[in-house]
């Protein structure tokens, strides 16, 4: 008789701003094969599966991730989005405060259904996009030595990027950097987020318990 047991299958939205990099983000976490000349359309909705090591004994997660048509003007989700995923991943680009204004909408959006489905993992991503080649020359032709009350500005995507630290620690969300065209920089989200949608199994410290657990799991197998 076939026994094999199917674990929980992790299911997670992807959403944001439009053209945030939310597909790019994807299929350079999944495939590996995105660069600086990849054309990517506007998504209408894909759905990614992602096998993933969480580094607890070699078993291996599966995550669903669902790729979202990004939002524009007011960052309400269609509603279907609010109630059967486990997970979020809300993404922003920190060149466009107005994109991380939008996760607020997206989070308090997500809070306000939450009593419909507890226990939701959230997670935030700045994309550090970085500059096309062909928009940044390694040097540029003129130098510009700005006055000395301009070099004195904040850079703006510090600024948001402290804007999103302190959102995201009020929320008691964790934060990430990354960058698209960088793959290595996308492990560490993903996989701190299945290792949350799959929690290892507690042991319970009834002895009695734990044996019926185990006769249990026997008769099953
Ligand atoms: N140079 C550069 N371009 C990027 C980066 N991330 C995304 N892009 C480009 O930005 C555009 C939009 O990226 P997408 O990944 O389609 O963005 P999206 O958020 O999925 O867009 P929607 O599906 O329309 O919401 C594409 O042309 C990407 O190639 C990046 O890190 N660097």
């Amino acid at each position: 008789m076939l026994t094999a047991k199917i674990g929980k299958v992790g299911k997670v939205l992807i959403c944001g701003m439009k053209g945030v990099g939310k597909t790019t983000l994807l299929e350079q976490l999944i495939y590996g094969n995105v660069n600086m000349d990849t054309e990517l359309h506007p998504t209408i909705e894909d759905i990614y599966v992602a096998s993933v090591d969480t580094g607890r004994g070699g078993a291996r997660e599966t995550l669903r991730i669902y790729d979202s048509a990004g939002l524009q003007g007011k960052g309400q989700l269609p509603r279907h989005y609010l109630y059967f995923p486990d997970g979020y991943v809300l993404v922003y680009d920190p060149t466009d405060p107005s994109s991380l204004d939008m996760l607020a909408d997206i989070k308090t959006d997500i809070d306000r259904n939450k009593e419909k489905k507890d226990n939701v993992a959230i997670i935030v991503l700045a994309n550090m996009r970085a500059r096309n080649r062909r928009d940044s020359p390694a040097s540029p032709p003129i130098q510009v030595t700005q006055p000395q009350s301009q070099q004195q500005q904040p850079d703006p995507v510090e600024s948001v990027l402290n804007r999103a630290n302190s959102w995201c620690a009020r929320e008691r969300i964790k934060h990430y950097t990354v960058n698209a065209m960088e793959r290595p920089s996308l492990y560490e989200p993903f996989i701190s987020l299945c290792a949350r949608l799959h929690p290892p199994p507690t042991k319970s410290s009834f002895p009695q318990l734990r044996q019926v657990m185990q006769k249990t799991q026997k008769n099953d197998s």
